[in-house]
């Protein structure tokens, strides 16, 4: 079965050392522990190797917001994966809404970022989602197949599997409510259903398929309530760590 998984990003909110080693160290005290869901936390990236130090030992992951597409070379300010696995990072988010709508990061970037992750042992954390709310179901999934064919092609198989789906609609991120929970229910379906068509039923039933964008305590239990949603991927209203061990303990009671 797929164990759940629940991301969360500090974006470029919590930028300071301090104040996340101070909400890092409340999460790791009420969350540090648990084993039967994955927790990773995606910090503010001048504070990814402080926030490394108070994660170590603890059941919760880290997470780069964004790698270089190649390991090292001419490529100024970006991050490379190569430091992100000395501090013992795991994960990386790839693709995110605001990295293609500010960065103008494209299908092609999001392909080298995607490869590079998985051929160097780590599990990419690749954000889908459509741009405006859409309720043709056909429309949805050639969005879905084009983003995750394009993201994924010349991957091996093999690896394939250790993706996990952020569906993240970029139309319900960084708004007051979470996307409708049927409406997350059907796109997950769909996203179910491209992954079965690309790379067959075993691998489909293999990958983790996370909703992001506004969720919060309370749409929580409504989103997570349904077979082919694995998890979160929380933003704001996670931000406070009380919130967070809320939405994980509601996750957990219905996931786990
Ligand atoms: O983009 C998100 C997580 O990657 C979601 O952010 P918000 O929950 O703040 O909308």
């Amino acid at each position: 079965m797929r164990k759940p998984i629940v991301g969360i990003s500090y974006k470029t909110y919590i930028n300071s050392i301090q104040e996340t080693f101070k909400m890092l160290d409340q999460i790791v005290r009420l969350t540090g522990t648990e084993k039967k869901i994955e927790q990773v936390i995606f910090p503010s990236i001048g504070t990814l190797y402080p926030a490394a130090q108070v994660l170590k030992g603890s059941n919760i992951a880290l997470g780069a917001q964004n790698i270089s597409p190649e390991k090292n070379g001419p490529f100024t300010g970006e991050l490379s994966i190569e430091s992100v696995k000395e501090i013992g990072g795991r994960y990386v988010e790839i693709g995110h809404a605001e990295r293609k709508t500010i960065f103008k990061e494209s299908q092609e970037m999001i392909n080298k970022k995607t490869r590079l992750t998985l051929e160097e042992g780590l599990f990419p954390f690749l954000c889908i989602g459509e741009e405006e709310q859409e309720n043709n179901e056909d429309l949805l999934y050639n969005t879905f197949n084009f983003q995750i064919l394009s993201a994924l092609n010349g991957i091996h198989i093999e690896l394939i599997k250790n993706v996990i789906i952020a569906y993240e609609p970029f139309w319900a991120i960084g708004k007051s409510f979470a996307a409708d929970p049927e409406y997350i229910h059907k796109s997950h379906d769909i996203i179910r259903n491209v992954l079965a068509d690309l790379y067959g039923k075993e691998i489909s039933k293999q990958i983790r398929i996370i909703y992001g964008g506004s969720v919060s305590k309370v749409s929580t239990p409504f989103i997570i309530n349904n077979n082919n949603v694995d998890g979160l991927f929380i933003g704001r209203f996670g931000h406070n760590p009380k919130n967070y061990n809320e939405i994980l303990r509601i996750v957990m009671s219905i996931k786990c």
